[in-house]
């Protein structure tokens, strides 16, 4: 897949609302809180299709109703834009 050049979180940030930098590594970072464990589930459901689909994959966790989420591109070691298109998919569902 293409879309492996590194453009670091800051850049990532200005194309993102509500996501954050994490501190020490090349990472962006959001925490999803839904109405219930059924809803944050289900958001989970969804977005493990579409990351299987991207071949690009979150790091979360889930705490009944919340969802952290981490995203960075191992293979390139930091931020690409693979990071900003599947935090755009979990924006559009959440
Ligand atoms: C072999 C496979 O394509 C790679 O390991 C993919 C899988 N999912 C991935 N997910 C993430 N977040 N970063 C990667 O570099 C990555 N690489």
């Amino acid at each position: 897949m293409s879309q492996l050049k590194l453009i670091g979180a800051p850049s990532a940030l200005l194309l993102l609302e509500g996501w954050a930098a994490v501190e020490g590594r090349d990472a962006i970072h959001k925490t999803f809180i839904f109405k219930n464990f059924n809803e944050a589930f289900g958001f989970m459901t969804q977005v493990a299709m579409q990351a299987e689909k991207l071949d690009h994959h979150p790091e979360w966790t889930n705490v009944y109703k919340r969802v952290a989420v981490t995203l960075t591109t191992h293979d390139a070691k930091g931020v690409t834009e693979r990071d900003v298109a599947l935090a755009l998919f979990m924006d559009q569902l959440a």
